[in-house]
């Protein structure tokens, strides 16, 4: 059921999931932050929120994965009493989130939830500030906050502060699925052992000029966090197998810490017989189909 526009004045920004194409883990820091690299795109499937004039800050939240998450410790409310705090100012906000992605899933919906509403909200307060200065606030909500300021294909590094562009090629398109079993991102890590960082780092790929490079190179580069997701849920290795088999998937692997897997494709048509049938086989599952933006 889509949520209700809280306000005809109200600035709506979209939510797009983010998705791990690769996702090297390099290392631990000494603060146990872990040094990654990782191709991400952002999908057209996604959550979407509403910010209008109001008193004080308020949260409405809506949709399909609402009652995953309380209004309290909500990361759309976090970034924006950050955002005041930063800037200098107490103007109040009514806030609407409509929540159509899983929570702790892999899929960044709580760090594009919280670069929305910063975007929001530097718009609805005109505080005039940059995608970069929004991007410096968001590395303080959590790592993955700054790639979804721009929500555009990107290359990350560091442990997500570092953005470098990407040229893929046209037309990619994902199959996405949730066993709506939640995965703690902290927990992942931790299972995954990594020894420290020694300091080495990755360049962005060059621009690639067919799909069939671009397949290769992720075949090169894989999810580094999917064996360590799999010995906390076995379950994935259902999931991936039911996306692996699907007619025109090139590639089925786990988004982020998970535990969302994607299956890419470039064939639409493909694609739409794959959603549909994994959503009949498979009716507790969440299967989206979604084109990278
Ligand atoms: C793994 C990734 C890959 O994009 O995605 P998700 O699985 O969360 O979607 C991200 O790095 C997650 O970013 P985000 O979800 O914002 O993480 P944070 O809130 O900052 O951190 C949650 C926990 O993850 C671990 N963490 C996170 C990022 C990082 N580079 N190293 C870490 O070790 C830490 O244990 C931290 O306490
Ligand atoms: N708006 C939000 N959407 C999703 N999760 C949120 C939100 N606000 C707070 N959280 C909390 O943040 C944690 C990470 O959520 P999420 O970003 O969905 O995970 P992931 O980055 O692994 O996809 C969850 O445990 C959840 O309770």
């Amino acid at each position: 059921m889509p949520a209700a526009v809280p306000d005809p004045a109200a600035i709506e920004e979209a939510a797009p999931a983010k998705i791990n194409l690769t996702l090297e883990i390099l290392g631990r820091r000494a603060d146990g932050y872990h040094e990654l690299a990782s191709l991400v795109v952002f999908a057209e499937a996604g959550d979407r929120l509403w910010a209008a004039p109001g008193e004080g800050l308020r949260l409405d939240v809506e949709g399909p994965f609402a009652r995953s998450l309380s209004s309290e410790d909500n990361l759309v409310l976090k970034a924006a009493k950050l955002l005041q705090e930063k800037a200098g100012v107490n103007t109040g906000a009514a806030l609407k989130l409509e929540k159509n992605l899983p929570v702790a899933s892999g899929i960044g919906g709580g760090s594009a939830d919280a670069a929305a509403a910063l975007r929001a909200l530097n718009r609805l307060w005109a505080l005039g500030l940059s995608g970069d200065e929004l991007a410096g606030i968001g590395t303080e909500l959590g790592a993955d906050v700054p790639v979804c300021i721009e929500s555009r294909s990107a290359f990350m590094t560091g442990i997500g502060e570092r953005l470098s562009p990407v040229t893929l090629p046209e037309g990619l398109n994902l199959l996405l699925v949730n066993c709506r079993a939640p995965l703690a991102t902290g927990d992942v890590f931790k299972a995954l052992g990594a020894g420290a960082y020694d300091g080495r780092r990755q360049e962005a790929p060059e621009p690639f000029d067919t799909f069939r490079e671009f397949a290769d190179w992720l075949a090169e580069h894989d999810n580094d966090l999917q064996v360590p997701a799999v010995s906390l849920l076995p379950e994935l290795e259902d999931v991936l197998g039911a996306i692996r088999v699907q007619p025109g998937c090139h590639l089925a692997r786990m988004s982020g810490s998970g535990a969302t897997c994607f299956g890419l494709f470039d064939d639409t048509g493909r694609l739409e017989k794959a959603v549909a049938r994994l959503a009949d086989a498979r009716p507790n599952w969440w299967c989206r189909a979604a084109s990278v933006l």
